[in-house]
């Protein structure tokens, strides 16, 4: 029998702002954003086998395995350590698909992490980064699993102790196609550099929300209702948004007046990400042995 390691979460995150500073001569747009960790989170166990197959059960459902970011993360670190190892992963989804939460990127980072240690590759915290960001551009924020202000398309990472909003998050099960947002001719594409001791959330923006809102009105009228109660932007290019209070009692009042929307949770921001303890948990369990 194999040993079955359990329990590896894979947080959520927002972009507590997204602003689009330029365009590379590749077509791929630079950024400037902030990321935190939210709940809901995925969990994955991973089963190390000795065929060198890498096999998924779970998962997101009508998702193919051989496309699965799980997957192709094990496949891409077998690959690059040279393991001759396979394993078995197990996914049990608590992240809505294609909404801006990450969810896909949150499990390549976990898998990275997690077989790392699990099959001994010893590839340091950058090459794994690294090894995430061909995979997607939010890959390696999850890797390090520490809050961060991102810029180029996401690989230029300062760790960041932001404030940690009660936020609401509103899911108004709208799936949006991250491309058709960055290739719309209407996109704000110039907006000007901002330094992090410049940053207020308030005269922030997500550059992205105008060509949602034109694109997908239930959005807009989302993101109007949820703005009756706080502040509120897209994650990413959405379809989730969030609204942010100093205190839980008003996140909760503004869930309770949201739910006609979408399916809405209350949680708060984070700036660790659960990945790091549970490799902490691994490791010092190994070393006990
Ligand atoms: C913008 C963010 C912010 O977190 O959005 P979400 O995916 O979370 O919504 C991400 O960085 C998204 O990065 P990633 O997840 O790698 O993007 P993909 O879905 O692969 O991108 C689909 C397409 O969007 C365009 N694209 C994407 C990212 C970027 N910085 N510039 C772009 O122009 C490219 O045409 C790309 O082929
Ligand atoms: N393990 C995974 N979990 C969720 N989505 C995945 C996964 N692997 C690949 N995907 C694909 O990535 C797409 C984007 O998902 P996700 O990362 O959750 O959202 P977003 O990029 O909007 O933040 C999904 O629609 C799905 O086709």
């Amino acid at each position: 029998m194999n040993d079955v390691s359990r329990d590896w979460p894979a947080p959520a995150k927002i972009n507590r702002f997204l602003h689009i500073t330029g365009r590379r001569a590749d077509g791929y747009h630079t950024l400037q954003t902030l990321f935190q960790f939210i709940e809901p989170l995925d969990w994955l166990d991973f089963t190390v086998t000795g065929d060198g197959a890498i096999v998924r059960d779970g998962g997101l459902a009508g998702l193919a395995p051989s496309a699965d970011l799980a997957v192709r993360a094990a496949t891409a670190l077998q690959r690059r350590a040279c393991v001759t190892a396979g394993v078995r992963i197990h996914i049990r989804k608590g992240i809505p698909a294609g909404g801006g939460l990450g969810g896909g990127s949150s499990d390549a980072a976990t898998t990275l992490v997690a077989l790392n240690a699990l099959w001994g590759c010893g590839l340091a915290p950058a090459a794994l980064e690294q090894l995430g960001l061909e995979l997607g551009a939010d890959v390696p924020v999850f890797v390090r699993g520490q809050a961060v202000w991102a810029e180029g398309i996401g690989e230029q990472l300062t760790p960041m102790d932001a404030d940690r909003p009660w936020l609401v998050v509103l899911d108004p099960g709208v799936n949006v196609n991250t491309g058709s947002v960055f290739n719309d001719p209407k996109l704000t594409r110039h907006t000007e550099r901002i330094t992090i001791p410049r940053f207020n959330a308030l005269d922030s923006r997500n550059d992205c929300e105008r060509v949602v809102r034109r694109l997908h009105p239930r959005i807009a009228t989302a993101i109007d209702a949820l703005s009756e109660f706080g502040p509120t932007r897209l994650t990413g290019t959405g379809g989730c948004i969030f609204a942010w209070f100093d205190d839980r009692p008003s996140a909760d009042r503004a869930k309770a007046g949201i739910d006609a929307h979408g399916r809405a949770w209350v949680t708060r921001a984070a700036n660790r990400s659960p990945l790091p303890g549970r490799l902490e948990a691994r490791q010092s369990s190994t070393n006990g042995a």
